[in-house]
């Protein structure tokens, strides 16, 4: 394969008055000769202090393809009006990032240039093991716990609320030896009240079409039930080929006694190949749940460069931030209501970051709670979200937040996939 050494620069919407501290042209080895120069950057996402490095060639790729859109929706009408009207050429931010293709291995493989594994024997990978696991079970049964521990790094949200994760979340988990790509997934719910339940489950169904294995994880504490729903939504006919390991989780909250007894049923009742008792907030078998996905993935190289968390930008975790600390704040239905966009993240070498937030409720009544009385109730939310962003990004920033009302957004196809629910996610 011809390589090409490349500088990317991926723009943003609007663009960073300059590169962030710390940051600096990227080199980039390609497939190919072509050489990606875009003007500006996000070099937020490939900040040195930053883990979260995107798979840049994926970037590119969406890169190009949105300018391809751009000049092509440019140059025929028709096809313009019939497009996504959020993902027009008017929309600079519209480079969007599949989160069901898995990126091509030997990609992957070229853009470790900074690690010795450029080392052409690397390419024969006798003994690295790397491939895709998707983690399914009901709401609030520990899955995103779960996914943090193994991953060692927070990077889906966890509240004591049911239906928190509402995006597929992949992490990444790597070794010398191994890579597990990690989908946490939605809670799969049987009743769907609204558009975006269906598509959340679809996203759910979607992470099982990669997988190499899949985790069950279910809630020790409650009685032993049956996994077919979630099996069902989840993997739908692909159970036969996939390989099963039901987690059998918060075991820290009940007897040891009834937890063997559980693991009985379990293997006794569902149709699954092991099962293993973790408790997922404080790290115990995590590490026989690792052992048991790594003696399921294929051999073979890397998909990511080695030192990345996950694929999702920066600006993604920012709005999950928000978004969790209105699950923590609020009751009811509120947090429910809520969906959080960042509109603006403006990096500034001699100042603050600025980041824009917008929290989009359905009713007035609900903008009113979120901002509370004289903007109390708002301005302790975007404390303590700020407070956590500057944990994420390991620098201060200025949060800003608005509150907008759309009805029904959650009855909104057009809308729903615009904030990133039809299973490709903004880029940048
Ligand atoms: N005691 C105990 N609590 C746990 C354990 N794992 C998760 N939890 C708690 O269970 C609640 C739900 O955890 P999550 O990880 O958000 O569950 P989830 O399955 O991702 O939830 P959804 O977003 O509804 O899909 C949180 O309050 C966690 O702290 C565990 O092993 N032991």
């Amino acid at each position: 394969m011809k390589l090409g050494l490349a500088v990317l620069r991926i723009s943003a919407a609007p663009p960073p008055t300059s590169a962030r501290e710390g940051g600096g042209p990227l080199l980039l080895l390609f497939p190919s000769s072509r050489i990606f120069h875009c003007e500006s950057s996000s070099l937020s996402l490939f900040s040195s202090r930053s883990p979260f490095r995107p798979l840049v060639a994926r970037l590119a790729t969406s890169f190009e393809s949105s300018q391809r859109n751009s000049i092509h929706s440019g140059s025929n009408e028709d096809e313009e009006e019939e497009g996504d009207p959020y993902l027009t050429s008017s929309n600079p931010s519209a480079s969007l990032l599949s989160l069901s293709e898995k990126p091509d291995r030997s990609l992957a493989l070229l853009d470790e240039y900074e690690l010795e594994e450029l080392d052409p024997d690397r390419s024969t990978c006798h003994n690295h093991r790397s491939g895709y696991v998707a983690v399914l079970g009901r709401p609030n049964v520990g899955k995103s716990t779960l996914s943090n521990q193994m991953i060692g790094q927070k990077l889906s949200i966890v509240t004591e609320k049911p239906q928190t994760t509402r995006h597929r979340i992949l992490g990444i988990c790597s070794d010398p030896e191994y890579q597990m790509i990690l989908y946490d997934t939605p809670g799969v719910i049987e009743k769907k009240m609204h558009m975006l339940d269906s598509m959340m489950m679809k996203n759910v169904r979607n992470a099982a079409l990669n997988a190499d294995c899949v985790i069950v994880v279910v809630d020790a504490c409650k009685v032993p039930h049956k996994i077919d729903d979630v099996l069902e939504e989840g993997i739908g006919t692909l159970t036969d080929n996939l390989p099963i390991l039901l987690v059998l989780n918060k075991k820290d909250l009940i007897k040891p006694g009834e937890i063997a007894k559980r693991l009985e049923w379990y293997q006794k009742f569902t149709n699954v190949d092991d099962v293993i008792p973790v408790s997922a907030k404080f790290g115990q078998g995590v590490d026989d749940v690792k052992d048991w996905i790594l003696s399921k993935l294929p051999f073979g190289p890397a998909y990511y460069p080695k030192d990345i968390a996950s694929e999702h930008p920066e600006r993604f975790f920012v709005a999950e931030f928000v978004r969790e600390k209105i699950f923590m704040q609020y009751r009811n239905e509120v947090p429910y209501a809520c969906q959080v966009n960042v509109l603006n993240y403006i990096s500034r070498p001699t100042s603050k970051d600025f980041i824009q937030v917008e929290i989009v409720v359905e009713k007035e009544s609900q903008k009113i709670i979120l901002i509370g009385k004289g903007g109390k109730a708002l301005k302790v939310l975007a404390t303590a979200a700020r407070l956590d962003i500057e944990d994420f990004l390991q620098k201060k920033v200025f949060l800003e937040v608005e509150v907008k009302v759309k009805e029904n957004w959650r009855q909104d196809e057009g809308l729903l996939r615009y904030y990133g629910y039809g299973g490709q996610i903004r880029a940048l």
